[in-house]
């Protein structure tokens, strides 16, 4: 048995008429250690699925089994780092990731406790603004707030929402590289959502495409055989990079333009509506 397993898994929202499938028949297995990216269009379902891993809601059909036990709400073994970095306002950096750290950690004494807020805090460079607020740090800052609080609760599997789309270019580099780093270090199993092929092929053993809803199923995994660790500017200069970006990107492109051109040969039915046309309008509006 995998240590993640999703079967034949589906999500809808809404009620009646306005039940909308986000998600159908989803099937996937990830092995203890893994790193595994899902890329997926806009509006796909990437954060439902998350969210039924997390646990945080529950499928309308099919099974989620986390090391065997079937998923039944959420826990700290599964981390979730959200696209949007949800801090508390009224907690400085600190307090954010040591609320965390205190309800994981509830056996360990205050000093270690207090050294493992720091060093995570640290890790994402932020030890210089460790005493403010999220309201005076920069979008940025704060999500890299989030992923320090999230790794510093050592989840064995961590859950990544799009944890970097919002970040510049080196800040987003550097935290791949600490979030690499501590999937190596501390073994642990990941699964990151992102819109981004490249960051996929840079940090993922296998990439799954998420392909576009409603009715969103996954498609053929691209399994990454670079040789880890793997460097952003020697990747653009392997083939083999070549060659797999290329086949996720027309995967990805495909997919993308089946699912349009089958939009735009659907039909809809306009409602038969007559005009209503007022007379004597007692007052006059300009
Ligand atoms: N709680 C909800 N109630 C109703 N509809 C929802 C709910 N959550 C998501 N949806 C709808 O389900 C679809 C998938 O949403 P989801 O957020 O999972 O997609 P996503 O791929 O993460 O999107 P994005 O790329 O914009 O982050 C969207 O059409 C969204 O409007």
């Amino acid at each position: 048995m995998a240590y993640l397993e999703l079967k034949n898994v589906s999500k809808s929202y809404g009620e009646g008429k306005n039940k909308t499938k986000v998600l159908s028949d989803i099937n996937l297995e990830i092995e203890e250690g893994e790193f595994v990216a899902i890329v997926g269009f806009t509006g796909s379902g990437k954060t439902t699925l998350v969210n039924l891993i997390a646990g945080l809601i529950k499928p309308d059909e099919g099974d989620i089994i986390f090391k065997g036990n079937p998923v039944e709400g959420p826990a700290h073994e599964r981390g979730v780092i959200f696209q949007n970095y949800s801090l508390l306002p009224w907690l400085n950096v600190y307090n954010n990731v040591s609320m965390a750290v205190n309800e994981v950690f509830k056996k360990s004494s205050k000093e270690e406790k207090d050294q493992r807020v720091k060093n995570y805090v640290n890790m994402v460079n932020l030890s210089p603004a460790i005493h403010k607020k999220p309201q005076e740090l920069s979008g940025g800052m704060r999500q890299r707030v989030a992923v320090s609080r999230a790794l510093a609760m050592n989840p064995e599997l961590l859950l990544m929402d799009e944890p970097l789309s919002a970040l510049d270019a080196l800040t987003r580099g550097n935290l791949q590289e600490e979030i690499l780093k501590i999937w190596s270090h501390h073994k642990r199993t990941a699964l990151l959502i992102t819109n981004d092929v490249d960051e996929g092929i840079l940090m993922a053993d296998r990439i799954i495409p998420l392909n576009p809803g409603p009715n969103a199923t996954l498609g053929p995994q691209f399994k990454i055989n670079i040789e880890r660790p793997r460097d952003k500017t020697e990747l653009n200069k392997l083939p083999e990079y070549k060659t797999l970006r290329n086949s996720i990107i027309e995967y990805l492109m495909d997919i993308g333009n089946q699912r349009s051109s089958k939009q735009s040969e659907h039909t809809y039915e306009l409602p038969d509506l007559q005009p209503v046309i007022k007379t004597g309008f007692s007052r006059r509006i300009f």
